[in-house]
């Protein structure tokens, strides 16, 4: 079925949806992954974002029930250059136009995605319409019509509403009158902004019990659990506008040892006096080299942000991480309280374990202070 990817600046890609009738609207980035495109369907942080995938063939592994970041698809509609429909690996249960048409998410290929990227790199990121019904000049009006990034609080959209525990079977429901720490080891409390799996899976390897908590939960009420330590998830949207948060991050910061990833490293950066701001492009892909400026060791890394921190007018912030493609701050830590944070994803899923320390030292941090 024929259907179009209409850009806000008029630009118009033509191709065939492989999973029906349809449309969809969202910010249209560039991911420069190989594989883990399932990883990336799920991630929340791509709430109400279109990801073109670089890579021209996506598919050919299928679908398994393991490798997922949360429990639905979040990506607004994917773009590819070549789908393929008929997977071969021992672990697939299901096809990628199947795994998209069930959750009612648009897919479209054929159009030239290497075109697609190079036109978001020269011109940045940009609101986008893809339909099958529509004609080129509406879907161009429509993708003006939606909201920019900018200024969007989306943490709520996909946090959850009441607490759980994540344990070895996945998360277990509680609720805040009965909840009781299920086992031993440090007590962490992590704000779920869009927390992906694979972070409460990085902590418990740590020995680490983590609570999952809505992303507006109070600062009193983490105190009142007597927790060892808070973690701050990544998430969709700008930082910015997640006030609340900030303000409760602001609060336990004072004296609670506190870790962020993505967006919890902007919310952190945000809650210390930091800024952040919009990149033109972002970063979105498993191939980031980021220099750990302590050591001047270099990581290969999985990253997935629009947005950035700035902590250089913080006097008692130290910058601990630089992206080295364009220099931009990938991580830091205060110069004597318990806070560290990385704006890349030390927890993969997909791509390259080169970061995994984080979460030791982040465990670390908790006892010895
Ligand atoms: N993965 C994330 O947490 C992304 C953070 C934020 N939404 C950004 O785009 O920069």
């Amino acid at each position: 079925m024929r259907a179009i990817l209409a850009l806000e600046d008029g630009t118009v890609f033509h191709g065939t949806s492989f999973t029906g009738d349809g449309e969809a609207t969202g910010e249209v980035i560039f991911n420069t992954g190989m594989t883990g495109y399932q990883e990336i369907l799920t991630d929340p942080s791509y709430h109400r974002q279109m990801v073109c995938m670089t890579y021209p063939h996506i598919g050919n592994y299928g679908i398994n029930p393991e490798d997922i970041e949360s429990d639905r698809i979040r990506v607004a509609a994917f773009i590819v250059k070549e789908c393929c429909k008929e997977p071969s690996n021992w672990r697939a249960t299901e096809t990628l136009p199947n795994y998209l048409s069930r959750q009612g998410v648009m897919g479209i290929e054929g159009i030239d995605t290497r075109a697609l990227t190079r036109h978001i790199r020269l011109n940045g990121a940009m609101r986008g319409v893809m339909t099958t019904t529509d004609d080129p000049a509406t879907a161009v009006d429509k993708a003006r019509a939606i909201p920019t990034m900018q200024g969007l609080n989306l943490a709520g959209d996909v946090s959850c509403r009441s607490p759980f525990f994540w344990t070895a079977d996945g998360p277990v429901a509680t609720d805040w009158d009965s909840l009781r720490w299920p086992t031993s080891g440090p007590k962490v409390a992590v704000y779920d902004f869009g927390v992906k799996y694979n972070i409460l899976r990085e902590l418990s390897c740590q020995g680490i019990q983590p609570l999952v908590v809505p992303a507006d939960t109070p600062a009193a009420r983490i105190r009142e659990l007597g927790v060892d330590g808070v973690f701050l998830s990544n998430g969709p949207g700008d930082p910015e506008p997640v006030e609340q948060a900030i303000e409760a991050i602001r609060d336990l910061a004072q004296d609670t040892p506190i870790g962020g990833i993505c967006l919890g490293h902007q919310l952190l950066a945000l809650a210390l006096g930091g800024r952040t701001y919009k990149l033109k492009f972002g970063h979105h892909g498993c191939n980031h080299p980021v220099q750990d400026s302590t050591t001047g060791v270099i990581e290969i890394s999985s990253q997935n942000h629009g947005f950035c921190a700035d902590v250089s007018m913080l006097e008692d912030i130290t910058a601990t991480h630089v992206n080295l493609n364009d220099q931009t701050l990938e991580g830091f830590r205060h110069r004597h309280k318990p806070l560290m944070a990385v704006q890349y994803h030390p927890e993969a899923a997909p791509g390259p374990n080169d970061a995994k320390p984080f979460f030791r030292r982040f465990a670390q941090m908790l006892t010895v202070q």
